[in-house]
């Protein structure tokens, strides 16, 4: 486990490797944005939680990889507008139009910061699990190498339905409808 402070807002981070990150094949990995109710406290609103044990597992099965656990939590407008946006929410508003009542753009996250990181690891390219392709494109962005994307679907259940559908219909997220390996 290690730990990394960002002095820009003074946020602190983890990542959790497992196998030799020095060796030069791309490197399996999960950039998780924190989300502490369904990391933490077992919501079923949303999939984080899902995804998160799902990348461990995958980590473990290959033996080399990375979790780079990002405190950006609520897409970036932090907990308590992220409770916010849920009452809003909760009254009809879909998470990208609660976001927007809010006075916020519908995915503030910035991933500048995992540059310094994989640095620091000697990482230069990665395998990345996420079905999010705005994801994708940022890293791109900011230089970093994704060599591959693995689909990360796990977590659906009657409570996300509709979170999951805005995620597909208005975020781009690529859905095919199969589950992860770890419930096939
Ligand atoms: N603002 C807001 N953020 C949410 C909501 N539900 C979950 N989140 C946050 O969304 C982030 C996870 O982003 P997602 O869009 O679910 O997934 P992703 O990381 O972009 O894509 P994947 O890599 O495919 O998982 C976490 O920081 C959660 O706290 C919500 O209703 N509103
Ligand atoms: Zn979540």
């Amino acid at each position: 486990m290690h730990g990394f402070f960002e002095q820009e807002t003074q946020k602190e981070h983890v990542v959790l490797t497992m196998g030799d990150m020095t060796k030069p094949e791309p490197l399996l990995a999960r950039i998780h944005s924190e989300c502490l109710t369904g990391d933490g406290l077992f919501s079923l609103r949303c999939d984080c939680g899902a995804q998160l044990q799902a990348a461990l597992h995958k980590i473990a099965q290959v033996g080399r990889g990375a979790v780079f656990y990002l405190r950006q939590e609520g897409r970036g407008i932090g907990l308590l507008n992220k409770i916010k946006a849920y009452h809003l929410q909760d009254a009809g508003a879909d998470t990208v139009e609660a976001n927007e009542a809010l006075g916020f753009g519908a995915d503030m996250r910035k991933y500048d910061l995992l540059k310094p990181m994989l640095e620091h690891f000697g990482v230069k390219q990665l395998r990345l699990m996420t079905n999010n392709p705005r994801k994708i494109q940022a890293l791109r962005e900011i230089g970093i190498d994704v060599v591959e994307r693995l689909a990360h679907e796990t977590g659906r259940n009657p409570h996300n339905q509709k979170y999951l559908d805005t995620k597909k219909g208005k975020l781009g997220h690529m859905f095919e409808g199969s589950q992860s390996e770890s419930e096939e």
